[in-house]
This record gives structure tokens, sequence and C-alpha cells, in this order.
């Protein structure tokens, strides 16, 4: 059986994979898809006969994120580039060089006007006994220190429809293909002196997916009376054909009234944050959440 999907963009690789049983499947990748390597990945393994390898279910998105194309890895047996692609391969006997793949963020300033920063400052302000501890999926205490505000409806509104007017720049910049929204959550939290996030990723979970990519908007009050707290988003690299955080990072300036964008499967921490103050009017503030795809 054969089947293709669209060409989305001209610096496409046209991509056929030659499946076992005479199948044939033709999408489109950028010349930097974690997905070719991976697909590449699994064809010189085989080539080098490194039959340790365990086998590793592909799951790709297809028709615009409508559709799941899941197959073994054992069961592609060849790759059609177009054009032309050459991987340099390695001599099994010498050690493997892991291709760094360098995750990608955008930042945009200025997100709220001067006006709606300051009413959402203040408004925090007064909400500050409503801030409870966070906590994590696995209940680990020394994972994550900060606090949050599950409900903030006079904001969350205000923020998710902003998201949803300049999304399509952040599809565009983060060179991503639109894909249906199902919806985009939101939470407001605040780290004080000592408060940190460990390097996580945000959609490890099969209540969480659905997220493909996260957002944090950062507000604090001025002069800044904290320091650090840095985002630290970290590259990847493939090592057994499966996904690993690379040792490099990109780091990510919390700027006050900026919002950042990511993939929530890239493996991202928080540095520890010191506010020598401690008071909570001087902590870094978020609104962050996750776009989710329509399943
Ligand atoms: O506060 C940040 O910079 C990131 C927060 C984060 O990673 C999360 O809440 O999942
Ligand atoms: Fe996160």
């Amino acid at each position: 059986m054969d089947f293709t999907s669209q060409a989305t963009n001209p610096q496409d690789v046209k991509v056929t994979l030659l499946l076992t049983g005479g199948h044939q499947y033709t999408l489109y990748l950028k010349p930097n898809d974690p997905l070719l390597h991976s697909l590449m990945a699994t064809i010189i393994t085989r080539a080098q006969k490194q039959e340790t390898v365990s086998s590793y279910l592909f799951q790709v998105s297809i028709e615009g994120g409508r559709a799941t194309l899941s197959f073994p890895s054992e069961h592609l047996i060849g790759l059609v580039t177009e054009p032309p692609v050459y991987w340099q391969q390695n001599e099994p006997t010498q050690p493997q060089i892991p291709a760094i793949l360098e995750s990608e963020y955008v930042q945009i300033d200025n997100f709220l006007t001067v006006e709606e920063y300051q009413q959402l400052l203040n408004y925090v302000f007064q909400r500050k006994s409503a801030f409870v501890p966070t906590s994590t999926s696995t209940g680990d205490l020394d994972y994550r220190r900060s606090m949050i505000l599950h409900s903030f409806p006079e904001f969350s509104q205000l923020v998710v429809n902003r998201i949803q007017a300049i999304l399509p720049d952040v599809f565009r910049k983060l060179n991503l293909s639109s894909f249906p929204i199902a919806e985009i959550e939101a939470q407001l939290t605040s780290h004080n002196d000592g408060n940190y996030y460990k390097v996580h990723n945000d959609n490890g979970s099969p209540d969480t997916a659905t997220r493909e990519f996260t957002y944090v908007y950062y507000f604090y009050q001025q002069p800044k009376a904290f320091s650090g707290g840095e985002l630290l988003i970290y590259d990847s690299k493939i090592e057994n054909n499966f996904y690993v955080k690379a040792d490099s990072y990109k780091r990510v300036e919390p700027r006050n009234n900026s919002i950042v964008f990511f993939l929530s499967r890239y493996l991202h921490e928080v540095l520890p944050v010191s506010c020598p103050s401690k008071a909570f009017a001087d902590s870094r503030f978020t609104i962050n959440g996750w776009v989710r795809r329509q399943v």
C-alpha cells in the first residue's frame, strides 16, 4: 500500500518510508526534524548489525495531526530522501558521536500592555494568601519548590486570548506546522528565595501527552529584587534510538513582561532563585501553561 501526505514547506525533505510487506508512506520533514534523525539512526544501526539495540515504536503525526502512523522500528527497511540526504556513518568500533539536536524557543517582549501588567501585579499581591505550595505528579518533595495560584479567572482568559492571537507567529518562528488545538491551559506561580524546578519535561505522562508546547509569561515588580531563576532548555541527542538530554542548553533570562514558547517535550529546568528580602511581592511570578493538540 502507498500513502502520501502533503508538502507544507519548500525546504522540507520528501521522505518515503519503506516498510516490511512492501508498504510505503511518504511524508515531508524539516531537514533538522528529530524524527528524520531517528529514522536514519534506525537504518544505520541495522546496517552496522547492532543487534543488541532494542525495538522502538515510531509514532508519526500525519495528516496535519489528525492521524498517527505507528510501526515498530524493525519494520523500517529503508528510506528514500529527496533531495538526497547523506549521513555520516561511524565505524561500529569507534565511539559513537551523538548528534546534538538543538532546542528552539521564542521569547516575545511586552506581551501585556503596561496597564494590564500593573493590574496583574496588584491582583497577585492581593491574592497572596490563596497561593499554595506546588507539587509534582511523582510526589517528590525535592523536585520543585514554588507556590501556585490555581484560580485567577480575571487574567487567565486575557492571557489565553492574547496567546491565541500570536499563535500563527509562534508556529512560524518555531518552524512548526499548525495543528488543531484542543485547549490552552494556564496556571500562576511564584518563585521566592531558594525556589527552583529541577529538570523535567511537561508531557511525559498519559494525562499530559497531548501538550505540544509550553508557554511561560514572566512578570515581577521593578526594580527586580531577585536574581537567578533562569530557565534552561536542554538540547537533545539520540542514544540507542531514544532521545535523551544533551549537556548543552539554551539559557532563557526571565525578562519582565516577556513570554517564552518551546516544545513541551524538551527537558528544562528553573535554576534556584535568590531573593534576599524574601518578600512575596519581590517574587519571580509567571503565568504558564500548555497548548494541547486535539486527538
Ligand atoms: O517558570 C519557568 O520558567 C518554567 C516553569 C515550568 O517549567 C513548568 O511549570 O512546567
Ligand atoms: Fe515545565
